[in-house]
């Protein structure tokens, strides 16, 4: 592969170069609620990048809070749409970002969500492809979070149907692709199988099985990587639950890395 800006930031969000990805989302400030205390973000973006995560993906304004010592081995994704809780809809995504944004603040990646049968899946799908000509322009990986979800989808975790919505992220124009895992977890290989893109799975709120499981039976799957957010930052230590989740991703733990001194950690 040439050298061109999607190819270099492509590189940066493998941490290990090996093609596998764990990245801890922590957009849900916006979707749900604080995530974490004020004063307690930078710490818990530590612990992430310290656990081995590849990267975090976060809204721009909080983007611009993270001390650049933290995004040094850790990439930063700057996710571009929004929801919350207390919509009337709360599959309505929006953007509330640019790529132009994103490559103001060194962003390694976009992210953007579309959920395929809500009510304003139109739009949803007119903001992907305005962003993906943007990424293109300005030599971004786009990461397409996209789901069955809405009031015409019964079963969203149907096979059949998360392999069409990954594809219409590949058709748009996605070079990584985030999405629901399939039930039962051994179907998500169809799915792999009709994704010429690495497919990432979200980590949900648990169901009853393990995170261990769960992301066991991702990989084995096919998948290529995680995206798991509450299971990370809710549990007792995100540092460990990202380092368990890093050696299922990469298949070996990490060798010991410095920690980055606290001066690089700052304060909100
Ligand atoms: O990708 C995700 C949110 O953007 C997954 O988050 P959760 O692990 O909290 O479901």
């Amino acid at each position: 592969m040439s050298l061109t800006g999607k190819a270099l930031r492509m590189a940066r969000l493998s941490r290990r170069g090996d093609g596998r990805y764990l990245f801890v989302p922590l957009d849900h400030s916006v979707s749900d609620g604080p995530v974490v205390t004020g004063t307690g973000f930078c710490e818990l973006v530590r612990d992430i990048s310290v656990g081995g995560a590849d990267a975090v993906v976060v809204h721009k304004g909080r983007a611009r809070m993270i001390p650049p010592g933290l995004l040094t081995r850790t990439a930063l994704v700057v996710h571009l749409s929004a929801s919350t809780v207390h919509a009337p809809d709360v599959d309505a995504k929006v953007l509330v970002g640019s790529v132009e944004d994103a490559v103001g603040i060194g962003a390694d990646a976009v992210s953007v969500h579309v959920n395929i049968g809500s009510l304003t899946e139109a739009a949803q799908l007119a903001d992907l492809g305005v962003v993906a000509s943007g990424c293109e322009r300005w030599g971004m990986p786009l990461l397409v979070m996209i789901y069955p979800r809405g009031p015409r989808v019964e079963d969203g975790a149907r096979a059949d149907l998360v392999a069409h919505v990954v594809n219409i992220a590949v058709d748009l124009g996605a070079d990584l692709v985030k999405t629901v895992l399939a039930a039962p977890a051994s179907r998500m290989s169809d799915v792999v199988a009709s994704c010429p893109l690495p497919v990432l799975v979200a980590g949900g709120g648990g169901g009853g099985q393990s995170l261990r499981e769960f992301a066991s039976s991702a990989l084995a799957a096919g998948c290529s990587g995680l995206a798991v957010g509450r299971r990370v930052f809710t549990g007792p230590s995100p540092r460990e639950a990202v380092r368990e989740l890093a050696e299922i991703v990469h298949g070996r733990v990490l060798a010991a890395e410095p920690v980055p001194p606290s001066h690089m950690v700052g304060v909100l």
